[in-house]
């Protein structure tokens, strides 16, 4: 029998008690698709005595987790701790340095430090791998780094974070309010340890930038994506845009955008909550499903979907991972060698055309609406559509707008000249539109 692959694996929760279930139930099909058997030499966690409803009697228990980077009866390292720095970065980088090879489901480490990662794992001559950590479950990493590598990638989005988009939807079908949903999902058991990662766009825009590197072949910039979550999301603003002919839901969105002769290509990275029209695919994605769309010159559009979190999905993801190193695949992590990426300066957005939504919350008097039109007529913005929504007595009222298509920068114009206006109740919200 060929030399089995012997794995450590640190963290033993949702992810990590996953994989053991996985190997323990799916071994014998996991070992003829990898030509070889995959074995767990040791575990580390926190807590030796805890319950995590699967038998760990046949592994050895190890407490200091680093040193399972310096273990002779180990091939790859499985960290499943999570945090972009602190142990799950001490051990990722002792168990490169030692010849190990990693396989990782922690976004926030590879968002932070993949690049450096990936640049020890290359001159080490071992794998390092991250399918997990982007969407879960969809082989997203392999989609591109693999299934889509013939292509130029134009414009690469999705729904990247699962806590918000069981949110939004929820919210949509229930007319709820933001806070009440939040609780419920944290309750799923999706949401980050700090769930402020998933509700202020942080986690989509660690997943956002690890696939926009392996998309469009540049230097991985998590610190440039602009992120805005979804904290601000009225039901009414879930209602306005369905009487508009949209849902709201949170995406990433990348591009890189051509120099020509303005200079050199930039790129593009945003996490928004973004009006999708009702016939586009995404807008049917609810739950706490993830989608992300690829779309390639040659490929047309490409669409991945499925589950972003979970034990399952999650661990069907770390162990396709494990056989693609037992087959032999220690190409470069990042598609492209570290060192020749592209290095390019984050985009300007002010010139990029799209259509908006806005809600203003406004003081119900006269002239208030004639206001709000006089600051998007002095800045340039055309209107498509407005709906004027109030509670019927002397309380605020909101009014939704969306525009034509128009350059960016005239929204944030129309909203400068509006800021510090008695007429508005609260600061205006701005969403953009998918464009198909
Ligand atoms: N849960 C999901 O659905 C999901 C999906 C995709 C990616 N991920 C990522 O997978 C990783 C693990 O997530 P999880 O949900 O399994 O987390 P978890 O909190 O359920 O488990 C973390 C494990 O790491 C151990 N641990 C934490 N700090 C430690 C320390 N200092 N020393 C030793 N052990 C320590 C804990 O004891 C626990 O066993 C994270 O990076 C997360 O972002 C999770
Ligand atoms: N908190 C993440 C988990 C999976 O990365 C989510 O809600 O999508
Ligand atoms: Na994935």
């Amino acid at each position: 029998m060929t030399e089995p692959l012997r794995i450590a694996l640190a963290g033993l929760g949702t992810v990590g008690a996953g994989v053991i279930r996985l190997i323990q139930t799916n071994g014998e099909l996991v070992t003829r698709r990898a030509g070889r058997p995959i074995i767990i030499t040791a575990v580390s966690a926190r807590d030796r005595a805890k319950d995590r409803k699967v038998d760990l009697a046949p592994y050895e228990w190890q407490d200091d987790m680093t040193a399972m980077a310096h273990r002779d009866d180990v091939d790859v390292v499985v960290e499943l701790v999570g945090g972009s720095d602190g142990p799950a970065l001490t051990l990722a980088r002792a168990a490169i340095a030692s010849g190990k090879a990693l396989v990782t489901a922690n976004k926030a480490m590879i968002a932070h430090h993949g690049l450096e990662l990936a640049g020890m794992a290359e001159q080490g001559g071992v794998a390092l791998k991250f399918e997990a950590a982007v969407a879960g479950g969809i082989p997203v990493v392999k989609g591109l780094r693999e299934g889509a590598a013939a292509n130029a990638i134009e414009r690469l989005y999705g729904i990247l974070n699962g806590t918000c988009n069981y949110i939004l939807s929820t919210m949509e079908d229930t007319g709820a309010d933001f806070a009440d949903v939040l609780k419920e999902a944290q309750a799923m058991g999706f949401a980050e340890a700090d769930p402020t990662f998933d509700i202020d766009g942080i986690d989509a825009g660690h997943k956002l930038a690890i696939m926009a590197s392996l998309a469009f072949g540049t230097v991985l910039d998590f610190q440039n994506v602009e992120a805005t979550g979804i904290r601000r999301i009225l039901a009414a603003d879930i209602e306005q845009a369905e009487s508009l002919g949209y849902v709201i839901r949170l995406l990433g969105m990348a591009s890189v955008e051509p120099g020509g002769s303005d200079g050199p290509a930039r790129l593009f990275q945003r996490v928004h909550p973004y009006l999708v029209p009702r016939d586009h695919p995404l807008a049917h994605v609810d739950g706490a499903t993830n989608a992300v769309v690829a779309e390639g010159d040659f490929s047309g559009r490409l669409l991945f979907q499925g589950a972003g979190a979970g034990d399952g999905p999650t661990a069907s993801a770390v162990v396709a991972d494990l056989i693609d190193i037992a087959r032999g695949d220690t190409g470069a992590p990042f598609s492209i060698p570290v060192d020749l990426l592209d290095a390019v300066q984050p985009a300007q957005t002010g010139h990029r055309i799209g259509k908006a939504y806005l809600r203003f919350t406004v003081a119900d008097r006269p002239g208030v609406l004639a206001e709000l039109a006089a600051a998007m007529r002095d800045a340039g913005v055309s209107i498509e559509s407005l709906i004027q929504k109030g509670p019927g007595s002397d309380g605020p009222v909101l009014v939704a707008m969306v525009t034509h298509e128009g350059e960016e920068a005239c929204v944030t114009r129309a909203l400068e000249l509006l800021a510090g206006s008695p007429s508005l109740a609260a600061p205006p919200l701005v969403m953009h539109i998918l464009r198909q």
